[in-house]
């Protein structure tokens, strides 16, 4: 609890009770909160989510046993293994604005499994319906690399309700966003859900997207300067992001409304969820996906320890069809408040090469690791997106 009020005390970003949402006379709090947050903030911390707290627990608990593992085990794991981006990838193996990020991190995603089919063997139309399996994009979807049961005890159940847990938890925020944006609730299932009856007439039918994991360790560093545990960036990988800072450890900054770096500490029994760039192009910069970056922890602190989940869409949907789905009184709020913010990640979207999320998860996921993008999609594909 002191830890809790202290973590109050000390962000500025606003901290919504979730709990209010089954308090008939509490609700319409709730939803001016989220308001307020999603169009002049972009950055909150839920609490009272209803994910429980064993869950969280379960996970957490087996995160200093699985990046103290050695490094065949980590090899054995690594991305380079998977078309699908998913695993393990080392120690300052990323770079954002130039430079390397101080962290490790092992990706998941929901457990699917492969649906591209190979050209070579199939004919072009190959997809069921109008979906056409064969585009390269729906590469991406497939299963997970996971550690031996005997070596981490109860890592993939542990992991599995985690994700299942987070998954609802999104689904549910989702329909506040709705609600917040006045239109009805459900009209984004059918972008989730399998054979939702959506609160709108379908265009057309969705595969359930896969969603994305990361298990991420920000080691100490070991010189006497902070250096960066990841570089300030808005979130590329999903719809919205539900951030859960394990521990005490500090190091999460968020660029306030006036520009400037605000702390966002972790508080205990939250989570902070900010919106990525497929958001903020979706609603023509009403909701902004806020930069944010994360400093590695000082030589005297302990590892610091996060998990982002990055809600994932479906790989064939465009950002024009989300469009078709926000109303004016929304989009609006942006025009009303200034011209678009010229952010590369964001103004990919309006370059209809990387209009679909497939595509331009494709893009992301080539630029950000380059040699599982050239091992697996070919040079002349991996030259392609790294233009
Ligand atoms: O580790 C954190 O607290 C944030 C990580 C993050 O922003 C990201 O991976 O996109
Ligand atoms: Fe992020």
């Amino acid at each position: 609890m002191a830890r809790e009020m202290q973590g109050e005390a000390l962000s500025s970003l606003p901290i919504l009770d979730l709990s209010y949402a089954d308090d008939p006379s509490r609700r319409l709090i709730l939803l001016q909160e989220l308001h307020n947050a999603l169009f002049n903030v972009g950055f909150l911390y839920i609490k009272n989510h209803g994910v429980p707290l064993e869950t969280i627990t379960n996970l957490v608990s087996r995160l200093p046993a699985l990046f103290n593992q050695g490094n065949d085990f980590k090899a054995s794991l690594s991305k380079l293994n998977s078309p699908h981006f998913l695993g393990y990838s080392g120690f300052a193996e990323e770079t954002t604005l130039g430079k390397k990020d101080l962290r490790e991190q092992f990706d998941l995603a929901t457990e699917l499994p492969v649906v591209w089919q190979d050209p070579k063997n199939h004919k072009a139309t190959g997809g069921v319906g109008d979906r056409d399996f064969t585009k390269l994009y729906w590469r991406l979807r497939g299963p997970n690399q996971w550690p031996c049961e005997d070596q981490i005890p109860g890592f993939k159940n542990a992991y599995l309700k985690y994700h299942d847990a987070l998954q609802a938890l999104s689904y549910r925020f989702v329909h506040l966003v709705e609600e917040a944006f006045g239109i009805p609730i459900g009209t984004f299932d059918n972008f989730f859900l399998p054979h939702s009856t959506g609160a709108q007439a379908k265009t057309r039918e969705y595969m359930p997207p896969q969603h994305r994991i990361k298990l991420v360790k920000y080691p100490p560093s070991t010189e006497n300067y902070q250096g960066q545990g990841v570089g300030a960036h808005k979130d590329s990988s999903g719809w919205l992001t539900f951030l859960y800072q394990v521990g005490r450890e500090e190091g999460l900054e968020v660029v306030s409304t006036i520009g400037e770096w605000i702390l966002a500490p972790p508080i205990e029994g939250t989570f902070v969820v900010n919106f990525g760039n497929a958001f903020e192009a979706a609603t023509d910069g009403a909701v902004k996906a806020t930069v944010h970056r994360v400093k590695a922890p000082l030589s005297t602190s302990n590892p610091r320890y996060s998990i982002p989940f990055f809600q994932g869409l479906p790989l064939d949907l465009t950002i024009s069809e989300i469009r078709r789905y926000i109303p004016e009184s929304v989009r609006k709020l942006r025009r009303e408040s200034g011209a678009l913010e010229n952010h590369d990640s964001v103004s990919t979207f309006l370059d209809s090469r990387w209009d679909s999320l497939g595509e331009s998860q494709l893009r992301k996921w080539i630029r950000s690791h380059e040699e599982v993008g050239r091992k697996w999609y070919g040079d002349e594909v991996a030259s392609y997106y790294l233009r």
